[in-house]
């Protein structure tokens, strides 16, 4: 079976994922579930209501029940497996925890998710403290909301949501960006992830630090760096970014764009070209037919801050894509 938990967090607040409601957060902010970066701890570190946790953790129950908290995935999709990390939590881990999800369409207030009829995914079932906690989800279905209920009470660290991003293609242009991994692009391969993860190229935005990018070791060896990218769709591409941000002494020199549709041969989109360190480039890219694959080679190694692959994706694709898991709802 494929790791699940190599999939993108479709929760994590770098895809604009967010907590909406949660019914107790006395010793720390729920908000610190969807986090990207890894939990840290400190010891012996007091506020006013106690030891400080990169975590949420609610006060100690008095009464039965649960808590609960309500996160809205930053990209809806399907949901390949959870992990309820409950780092640095030892004498207050909860014993037990379950997770639901809900598909709702536009932007539900707190009381109407509260409300709604949410579909169980990872039964009540034992966690253990301080580690991640791996649930993996059989359900084909698109979601768009999680609801993480812990049993009776305590902290939880992160709560990562991996899957597979499925966009309503009713929300997206002619023209977009069909590497995004908020528009369904998703990293199948690469050949060294030494400092950082390739699909941290496909995230939102600019990137924040050198940490935030795809970046090898030195390579040693002849021969060169590359990774390997599934687009949305079948795409004409337009344009290529090829952004070198916050790498200086370690952009790649040169480096190369190839296409591939239905596990055909590889076709050049942007051969090898010279890069600049700290630069965001963009290349125009002559029409060569559509590619549902690209593949970038960094010549012969270094850090890429964003890759992004604009161009014009077939909408029948799409729109099948995503019928194929909003039907089952
Ligand atoms: N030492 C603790 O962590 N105590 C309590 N939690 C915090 N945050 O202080 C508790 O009751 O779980």
């Amino acid at each position: 079976m494929e790791d699940f938990s190599t999939k993108p967090d479709l929760a994590s607040r770098a895809l604009g994922g967010g907590v909406v409601f949660a019914n107790d957060e006395f010793f720390a902010a729920a908000d610190h579930l969807v986090m990207p970066e890894p939990p840290t701890y400190s010891p012996r570190t007091f506020d006013h209501k106690g030891q400080v946790y990169d975590g949420w953790e609610t006060r100690r129950r008095r009464t039965p029940g649960q808590d609960v908290a309500i996160v809205r995935l930053g990209a809806p999709g399907v949901i390949h497996g959870v992990d309820v990390d409950t780092a640095f939590f030892t004498g207050n881990y909860p014993p037990h925890a379950s997770v639901d999800a809900l598909a709702v369409d536009g932007y539900p207030t707190p009381a109407a998710l509260q409300a709604a009829t949410w579909v169980p995914i990872v039964p009540k079932s034992p966690l253990d403290g301080d580690t991640r906690n791996l649930f993996p989800v059989h359900d084909n279905r698109r979601f768009t909301h999680v609801r993480l209920t812990i049993h009776p009470d305590g902290g939880v660290a992160r709560l990562r949501v991996h899957g597979d991003v499925v966009p309503d293609p009713a929300l997206l242009p002619e023209v977009f960006d069909v590497a995004a991994l908020a528009n369904g692009g998703h990293v199948t391969g690469c050949s060294n992830m030494f400092y950082g993860r390739p699909d941290n190229m496909l995230q939102p935005g600019l990137a924040k630090h050198m940490g935030d990018g795809w970046e090898t070791a030195r390579r040693r060896v002849d021969g060169n760096e590359w990774a390997e990218i599934t687009l949305a769709a079948p795409t004409q591409v337009e344009f290529v970014d090829l952004d070198t941000t916050h790498f200086k002494g370690n952009s790649p020199g040169w480096a190369s764009l190839r296409g591939s549709l239905a596990g055909g041969e590889w076709f050049d989109l942007l051969p090898a070209a010279p890069l600049t360190p700290d630069t965001p480039h963009r290349f125009p890219v002559q029409p060569a037919g559509p590619a549902d694959r690209v593949r970038l080679d960094i010549i012969p190694d270094g850090g890429m801050a964003r890759l992004r692959v604009i161009g014009r994706p077939d909408r029948k694709i799409l729109e099948e894509n995503f019928q194929r898991h909003v039907e089952a709802q």
